[in-house]
């Protein structure tokens, strides 16, 4: 299964990512995170090919300043976080692939939250909904997204955590969990909001099939 490391805020973590078999390192430009990665490192330090995919988390940003980020730090790949519309989503994407963001409640309609999103994304993420925009450590039920009709590869976000493996390995190997693309961790594997604890990070992924 693939995982996406999001937070990032060191260097020489971001480096060692790939060597643990992460495939996706994730920046946070939202200036309000405590993971806001422009507080710790600046757009030369990101511009560095590390072997990894780069993908940049932004929150209502102005499509101008998403693409400026993208150019001078190439990114790969932008997870749009906050209340995008279709519109904004359709423009960022041609320039650079798109990850559009939802955050779950009980009892959302999860085909009819992206179906505008289908044409104009390339790919979901699912997290949960909660005070600010993500980076909660909130789980959601993950069986929501079970039969559902998603029509878009899926990130599956929220607090996932140390000892989650088994149920991971479960869910995925559901034939009605269909998109599943990649897992996405974060605020539970720091010693401190953008430090990760790689060695947790490693057992996780080792525990995955
Ligand atoms: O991590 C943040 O501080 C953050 C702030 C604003 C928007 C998005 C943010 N994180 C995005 C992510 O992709 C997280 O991995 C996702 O929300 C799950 O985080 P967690 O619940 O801590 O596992």
């Amino acid at each position: 299964m693939r995982v996406k490391v999001c937070g990032m805020t060191q260097i020489e973590q971001v480096d060692q990512l790939q060597g643990l078999g992460v495939s996706f390192a994730g920046f946070i430009f939202y200036p309000r995170s405590p993971r806001y990665v422009l507080r710790y490192l600046t757009t030369n330090d990101l511009k560095k090919e590390n072997n990894i995919n780069k993908v940049g988390v932004f929150v209502n940003s102005g499509a101008e300043e998403v693409l400026q980020m993208v150019d001078e730090c190439r990114l790969h790949m932008v997870q749009l976080h906050g209340d995008e519309t279709p519109r904004y989503c359709e423009k960022i994407a041609d320039y650079v692939s798109v990850v559009k963001a939802f955050r779950l409640s009980d009892n959302d309609s999860i085909e009819w939250m992206v179906k505008p999103y289908l044409d104009v994304c390339d790919m979901f993420l699912f997290d949960t909904m909660g005070v600010g925009y993500g980076g909660t450590g909130k789980k959601f039920d993950w069986n929501v997204l079970k039969d559902q009709n998603i029509g878009k590869p899926y990130f599956l976000s929220g607090g996932i955590e140390p000892g989650d493996e088994a149920a991971l390995n479960e869910f995925a190997s559901h034939p009605e969990a269909k998109g599943l693309f990649a897992i996405d961790i974060n605020s539970k594997f720091e010693t401190s909001p953008g430090v990760k604890d790689l060695q947790k990070v490693k057992k996780f992924i080792e525990g995955l099939k």
